[in-house]
């Protein structure tokens, strides 16, 4: 059956990984014979260019025709001073809430492989497998009101961190039916000796541990969490935490994978229409220029094959591509020290494909001898 995705490319380097990212499929489809459907969509600073909104309404109807949301990322500096209802940002929040992708799944692996780019070495990363689950429909992002204000005349501003108990659930029992499936252990992050939103967090986190004798808890305040992560990052298994505390220590964690060009994510819904996208933003600084790490993008079509397709061995095929090209020695930019020894993103997508050539006609050659 032909499967339907929409492509939402957005803004900088968007664009460029995502291009990677339909080669890949591509290239799965023409091996492993599935008939992929892409359509295209405008969402961030180029729908409000074309359209004077980040999240048109034909966007949002494509997704929902469609079978799952590929997304490159959204933003730039051309779009900064624009009011806040026309920030591109604002239709990926947009587009998260209206198909009410609660669950951020980031998924962090150090790549023994990559250590020029990172501060971490060796021993450090070893056994570094961990995923993150980040509430991705509430909290802070969310809130409201959200607003300048004035109090006595004096200017002042406010943002607010709002969560239903039902929401905290969900995303609890998510990472823990998640951890079940890993080595069982939950570390669930929050600020609880301050903010009363985290207090609730970690009354329900008890709750739900309750029905999960099989799998650990442990608590953990985030600004102990932040550094963790770089102290003793094999210690965790599955982090679950509210979206802007997610939100920034993905970023962290990536660095034990030599880059946030390396970070794939999945948000998934409860209705089985999910979006993929990569960690990083539009990387303003480098878009055109040939520059940006594809692998985040393509490791997040990846990440579809297997939870919106349960195409299992296809996502294995991307991995183990990614994992052979990397071990050969090629990089991007953000991947090495040396100033002329990286492959532009388009080569970098050649490669990924050449290697799953070679996989494919290995993996035929021994079916014809099996
Ligand atoms: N999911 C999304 O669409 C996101 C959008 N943004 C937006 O992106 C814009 C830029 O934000 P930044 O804070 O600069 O974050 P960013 O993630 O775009 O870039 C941070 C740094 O990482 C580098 N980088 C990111 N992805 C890379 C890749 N694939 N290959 C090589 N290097 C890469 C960039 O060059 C930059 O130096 C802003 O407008 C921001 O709001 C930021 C984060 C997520
Ligand atoms: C608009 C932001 C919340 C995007 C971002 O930084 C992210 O989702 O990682
Ligand atoms: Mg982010």
């Amino acid at each position: 059956m032909v499967k339907k995705i929409a492509i939402l490319p957005g803004d900088g380097i968007g664009r460029e990984v995502v291009e990677g990212a339909v080669e890949i499929l591509k290239t799965i489809g023409h091996y492993y014979r599935h008939e992929f459907d892409f359509q295209y969509g405008l969402i961030g600073g180029e729908a409000i260019d074309q359209c004077g909104t980040p999240l048109p309404d034909e966007t949002l109807e494509l997704c929902k025709q469609s079978d799952a949301v590929l997304l490159g990322a959204v933003g730039g500096p051309k779009w900064d001073q624009n009011p806040a209802h026309l920030r591109p940002e604002k239709g990926l929040l947009n587009i998260r809430k209206q198909l009410d992708l609660f669950a951020n799944l980031r998924p962090i692996q150090a790549h023994p492989t990559l250590q020029d780019t990172s501060p971490f070495k060796g021993e450090h990363l070893e056994g570094v497998d961990f995923l993150i689950v980040r509430e991705l429909t509430g909290g802070l992002y969310f809130g409201k009101p959200s607003e300048r204000t004035n109090q006595n005349g004096e200017e002042a501003v406010v943002d607010t961190l709002f969560y239903k108990r039902k929401d905290i659930e969900r995303i609890l029992e998510t990472a823990f039916e998640l951890a079940r499936k890993r080595r069982k252990k939950v570390t669930s992050v929050d600020k609880a000796n301050v903010l009363e939103s985290s207090k609730l967090w970690r009354e329900v986190a008890e709750e739900v541990a309750y029905r999960y004798p099989d799998v650990e808890l442990e608590h953990m305040l985030v600004d102990n969490a932040a550094m963790q992560i770089i102290h003793k990052p094999n210690q965790f298994d599955v982090i679950v935490t509210e979206n802007m505390f997610g939100d920034i220590l993905s970023d962290e964690a990536a660095m034990l994978s030599g880059s946030l060009g390396m970070l794939p994510s999945a948000s998934l819904s409860a209705n089985g229409l999910h979006l993929y996208e990569p960690v990083h933003g539009s990387a303003p600084d480098i878009a055109g220029q040939g520059l940006a790490n594809p692998i985040a993008m393509i490791l997040s079509a990846a990440m579809m094959l297997r939870y919106s397709f349960h195409l299992m061995e296809e996502a294995g095929a991307i991995e183990k591509a990614v994992k052979h090209v990397l071990e050969s020695g090629k990089r991007t930019k953000d991947l090495t020290n040396h100033p002329n020894q990286y492959v532009p993103t388009k080569q970098m997508i050649e490669e990924i494909k050449e290697a799953l050539a070679d996989d494919f006609a290995i993996l035929n050659i021994m079916d014809c001898y099996a």
